[in-house]
């Protein structure tokens, strides 16, 4: 396709891919610094845009992954999907209902449907608390059972989770992370929920662990009916678990699609440099530092258009200039390695060779580059960064709109979402025509 569709939106669900259960539509969360009297003031309070403008489905029955690097915002999107926390904006409608507008005592009894549970079972289980007395407490919450109906039951789901009922009576302290991960998903299921958030519930496991946790995860989701929606920066645990997976970068959604198709066939750059950087089974090598170049930038001042576009190495060439692909790369890297200050200046013409292969392009893009160089030179490193940064990036459609396509899948049957300029019909070997 070509244009742009509706801003910001990213919705994969138009399959029959079953019934759909929650539906997500321009979920905002912004965190306002609360003590701003004075900025209140001034009309200028800095919020922190956590969430933006994010939509999509999530079917009965299956596993939406949701991955992205720390400070994203998944845990921000899920907890306001629970409403854990206020939306700024948008809706969420659970099997039908708008759960934006529910008063509290909606919401509290909502939740026996929607449960969530987090990645460090040690600090969510109350450690004067015995095992069972804790896996029955949502149930003594909303009113379930007696307390026999509720002791039977806990000693039922402790054995459905894979741990001895007989250890009922004891203590969290007693249990190895991994049981004490599948007390909470007993905890978890008491209430007989058709939801599950699951945020990062095997990071703190060892390897080893996690793959038994998810398979225990993944015959209760058969056994009860469950849908999941599954946290985590680990894309091989996403791998393992997910029916289709959604790609999160600095509040937004970018990439959305069925497991295979965006592990094979990945479509937005971010997306690309996350599975590059899935680093060989070594224990030291963690992280996706060496792939991803840059910081992510501050979700207070987000960047303009393509948030990932900053960092992207596929930044589209601006339409008024006339430079071939290699011109285009290399132009890119000097605007980079300017904008880091990464390099030495030794002179005109080695600046021309190191960047450039010695030829500085023609025409306006060169002659702004020169101007560059010679501010460089001059020890201006400030006016000549502002100077590429303005002609470059800021004048590349990836500034200048909100980018959503959905692009040919060529694996699976569901739709596959990208939020890349470069799947628009104008933009050809990465520059955008007149
Ligand atoms: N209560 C809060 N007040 C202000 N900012 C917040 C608050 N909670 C989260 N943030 C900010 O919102 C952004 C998203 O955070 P969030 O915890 O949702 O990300 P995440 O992807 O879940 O990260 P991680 O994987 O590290 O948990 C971050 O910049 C974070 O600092």
């Amino acid at each position: 396709m070509s244009d742009s569709m509706s801003m910001g939106r990213l919705d994969a669900d138009e399959t029959a891919m079953g019934e759909p259960l929650l539906e997500v539509e321009g979920l905002t969360k912004h965190f306002t610094d609360g003590g701003g009297f004075l900025s209140g003031l001034f009309g200028e309070e800095e919020s922190v845009r956590a969430v933006e403008d994010v939509s999509f489905t999530i079917h009965k029955g299956e596993t939406l992954g949701l991955v992205g690097e720390s400070g994203c915002g998944k845990s921000t999107l899920a907890r306001t999907i629970l409403r854990l926390l206020k939306p700024t904006d948008g809706t969420v409608s659970f099997k039908g209902r708008d759960l934006t507008d529910l008063s509290a005592e909606e919401v509290r009894s909502q939740r026996k449907d929607m449960q969530m549970i987090f990645q460090d079972p040690q600090s969510s289980l109350d450690p004067r608390m015995k095992i069972g007395p804790i896996v029955e407490e949502p149930m003594k919450a909303h009113g379930m059972y007696d307390a026999n109906g509720r002791e039977e039951r806990a000693r039922e789901l402790l054995e459905k989770v894979g741990l001895d009922p007989q250890h009922y009576n004891r203590h969290p302290h007693a249990f190895s992370g991994g049981q004490r991960q599948r007390v909470n998903l007993a905890r978890a299921l008491s209430v007989n929920p058709d939801f599950i958030v699951c945020d990062e519930p095997v990071s703190s496991l060892d390897v080893s662990i996690q793959a038994q946790v998810l398979n225990t995860m993944r015959s209760l989701q058969d056994e009860f009916g469950l849908t999941y929606l599954f946290i985590a920066h680990d894309l091989s645990v996403i791998r393992h678990i997910s029916d289709r997976v959604a790609v999160m970068y600095l509040g937004q959604m970018v990439e959305l699609a069925d497991k295979e198709e965006l592990y094979e066939n990945p479509q937005h750059p971010y997306t690309q440099a996350l599975l590059e950087s899935i680093p060989v089974p070594d224990p030291r090598e963690t992280g996706t530092r060496g792939v991803l170049e840059g910081d992510v930038p501050s979700p207070i001042d987000p960047p303009s258009g393509c948030r990932f576009r900053t960092r992207c190495p596929k930044l589209i060439a601006p339409a008024e200039y006339e430079l071939s692909p290699e011109e285009w790369e290399q132009t890119r890297n000097f605007l980079r390695a300017v904008q880091r200050r990464s390099f030495e200046p030794a002179g005109e013409s080695e600046i021309a060779v190191e960047f450039f292969d010695g030829r500085v392009p023609d025409g306006e893009a060169g002659r702004i580059i020169t101007s560059a160089i010679d501010q460089i030179l001059a020890d201006d490193w400030d006016v000549a960064k502002e100077r590429l940064t303005e002609s470059f990036a800021e004048k590349s459609i990836c500034a200048k709109q909100i980018p959503d396509y959905e692009v040919p899948a060529e694996y699976g049957t569901g739709p596959h979402a990208a939020a890349c300029h470069r799947h628009r019909d104008d933009v050809v070997e990465g520059r955008q025509m007149q």
